[in-house]
């Protein structure tokens, strides 16, 4: 993940990944998120941590965990840090002014959400494609299931209106998250409410977490063709 890249927009990632790493000071508890932007992030901190900046990092997957514990970045447990300072992670889309995601396209959300519930402020980092009017636009909300009656579970999601896919790799297995759930990829179309339908989807049995993550956003860094851009939620 780390090194010089043509294409512009993993260039302009690259720069927003920076922007997030810079707001980490000594002493900090940070949330390290996951994906390819996150993973950006990720390789700005190790690059500050061989510079001589010292804080200690939570992952929200074991692939994130894998990339800090290379670059020798500390890392720690809720154990001993319950609340963080900071959490920084990607996202799948960004509803304008509310600033509400959809995330967990990579299948860390159960993580990602408990470590963004967990920071003081949440710094979100996106190219400026993830910015959407109303959530659900383009991508499916990933609901994290257990194994057990998941055939159930996914019957329920769908009488809330969505089109349910179990998650599937490439290689035809099936998609099993670190903590050894199942994801199911729930198409509902633009989302008019998005608290309520996190509520009606945490009320069903046998879901553990979903994608949706409702006014939990401190700022977003969106990298664009003109630039970097903050947004604070309305
Ligand atoms: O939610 C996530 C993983 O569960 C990621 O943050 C999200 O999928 C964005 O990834 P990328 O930066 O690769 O587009």
């Amino acid at each position: 993940m780390s090194g010089q890249n043509s294409d512009p927009m993993v260039e302009l990632k690259r720069r927003a990944a920076e922007e997030a790493a810079a707001m980490v000071q000594d002493g900090m508890a940070v949330g390290l998120g996951t994906g390819s932007t996150a993973a950006l992030m990720i390789d700005a901190l190790g690059r500050r941590w061989a510079e001589g900046l010292r804080f200690v990092g939570i992952p929200t997957s074991e692939r994130s965990a894998e990339q800090a514990r290379a670059l020798g970045i500390t890392l720690v447990d809720f154990g001993s840090h319950p609340q963080l300072d900071l959490a920084i992670d990607g996202a799948d889309e960004v509803e304008r002014g509310s600033l509400d995601l959809i995330k967990g396209l990579g299948g860390a959300l159960l993580r990602e959400k408990i470590v963004a519930a967990a920071a003081r402020r949440f710094v979100v980092i996106v190219d400026e494609g993830k910015l959407v009017d109303h959530l659900g636009s383009r991508s499916p909300v990933p609901v994290e299931v257990t194994p057990f009656g998941w055939e159930s579970t996914a019957r329920q999601l769908g009488e809330l209106g969505a089109r349910v896919a179990l998650r599937i790799k490439r290689d035809g297995e099936l998609f099993v998250t670190d903590g050894g759930n199942l994801i199911l990829d729930c198409t509902f179309g633009p989302i008019a409410h998005p608290r309520a339908l996190e509520a009606s989807i945490g009320h069903i049995v046998g879901v553990i977490e979903s994608g949706l993550f409702v006014s939990r956003t401190s700022e977003v860094i969106v990298a664009g063709r003109d630039g970097l851009t903050r947004l604070v939620a309305a």
